[in-house]
């Protein structure tokens, strides 16, 4: 179902906001005008003293993710060897024996945290199941390497980490992953703050605490048409950071405005930005959460670190005063209260049996609309 063709029209299908939806394809005179690839942004002015360095990064910045909603970041400064570390570090991981993945299985955590199995995950409902295996961390106030101020609420153990001898490495590979991407987001929230127009500060006191998550996947090469690595969707949170591995054909695609997916050639060491439904929503729409999706054809074992950023949990969101329309009162949403309904849909559609089912046709005969968030 992830593409359907009538008579006369042929359409995409996806998950947007965690609701279904679809885009028609648009050929010849009814094409749009959008994009065709992704931009390259230098982020070296990153790091620069002078305020006019960074709000001329902004306006880059800015403009991608209006019109885009995704961009390559070159020149970021992350550590390129770390980040060849940690994809090895990946590539071991995955090669361990299931049991020894299974024992952190994501299903013993209300937060999805530790191994996702082959086929467990499922966002394109037509297809047998998302084919890739992953692993989920995140905030977590009782992992010593965070050290970071944390609120009440989010002081009980979140992730889980394996013990057995051969998966010790993981956690302090992950760990240095986490840290550095976690480092270089919190710069990256001030230029999008300056994108806005806004003080560069903006969204510092709602990001004291920031809701996080390394997601490591693996996709095998797919052998037919009809698999999917990742089914399309939207990311759930502000702004996501992949780092993907080399493949000759790239895997992973871009949903543009006439329902063409554009690829997305790995180039070593540069992260690929997109931005996700909060700061859609909190933009009024603006700025694009652009659906996205992964089908691994070219025969390679492929790699990918995204790294997801939010606010604290226990802050709240509207819609900007400058994106508002004269007269409109745009209610205050709970940014973990939002995140944790989306995280209740994943986790339903990744049960097997008959809890998963019938939760699925829940969802599918109206949950989504406990999603609907005012600015939507
Ligand atoms: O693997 C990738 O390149 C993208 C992964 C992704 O879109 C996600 O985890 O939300
Ligand atoms: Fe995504």
């Amino acid at each position: 179902m992830s593409t359907t063709i009538t008579s006369e029209e042929t359409w995409v299908h996806y998950h947007d906001g965690g609701i279904p939806g679809r885009r028609r394809v648009l050929t010849g005179t009814a094409a749009k005008p959008t994009f065709s690839e992704l931009p390259k942004i230098d982020f070296r002015r990153i790091y620069s003293d002078n305020l006019s360095d960074r709000q001329e990064l902004a306006k880059e910045v800015g403009t991608a993710c209006r019109d885009i909603g995704f961009f390559y970041a070159v020149n970021h400064g992350v550590d390129e060897s770390l980040l060849d570390d940690t994809f090895e570090a990946l590539k071991k991981f995955f090669d361990l024996p299931t049991e020894v993945k299974m024992e952190v299985h994501n299903q013993k955590t209300s937060k999805f945290r530790g191994y996702e199995a082959f086929l467990e995950g499922k966002l394109d409902p037509s297809t047998r199941g998302d084919l890739k295996e992953g692993f989920l961390m995140g905030e977590d106030a009782t992992d010593p390497e965070q050290n970071r101020p944390i609120t009440p609420s989010t002081a009980e153990p979140r992730n889980q980490w394996p013990t057995h001898p051969s998966a010790l490495f993981w956690r302090p590979a992950i760990y240095r992953y986490y840290n550095a991407m976690y480092t270089f987001s919190k710069r990256l929230l001030r230029i999008f703050a300056l994108a806005l127009d806004l003080p560069e500060t903006a969204f510092d006191t709602i990001t004291t605490h920031p809701m996080t998550n390394v997601r490591a996947v693996h996709y095998p090469p797919q052998k037919s048409e009809s698999d999917v690595g990742l089914g399309a969707h939207t990311d759930f949170c502000w702004f996501t950071l992949v780092c993907q591995s080399h493949t000759t054909q790239p895997a992973l695609e871009v949903l543009n405005a006439n329902g063409i997916w554009v690829p997305v050639h790995p180039k070593p060491h540069t992260f690929v930005v997109n931005i996700a439904d909060f700061l859609k929503l909190v933009t009024g729409g603006t700025w694009q959460s652009t659906v996205h999706r992964v089908r691994n054809m070219g025969g390679e074992e492929r790699y990918s670190m995204p790294f997801f950023f939010s606010p604290n949990e226990d802050a709240k969101v509207s819609v900007l005063e400058q994106f508002g329309k004269a007269g409109e009162v745009y209610e205050e949403f709970g940014v973990g209260e939002y995140f944790q309904k989306r995280l209740d849909i994943d986790r339903t559609t990744h049960l097997d049996g008959e809890e998963g089912r019938r939760k699925e046709s829940a969802n599918a005969s109206g949950d989504y609309e406990k999603l609907k968030v005012p600015g939507s």
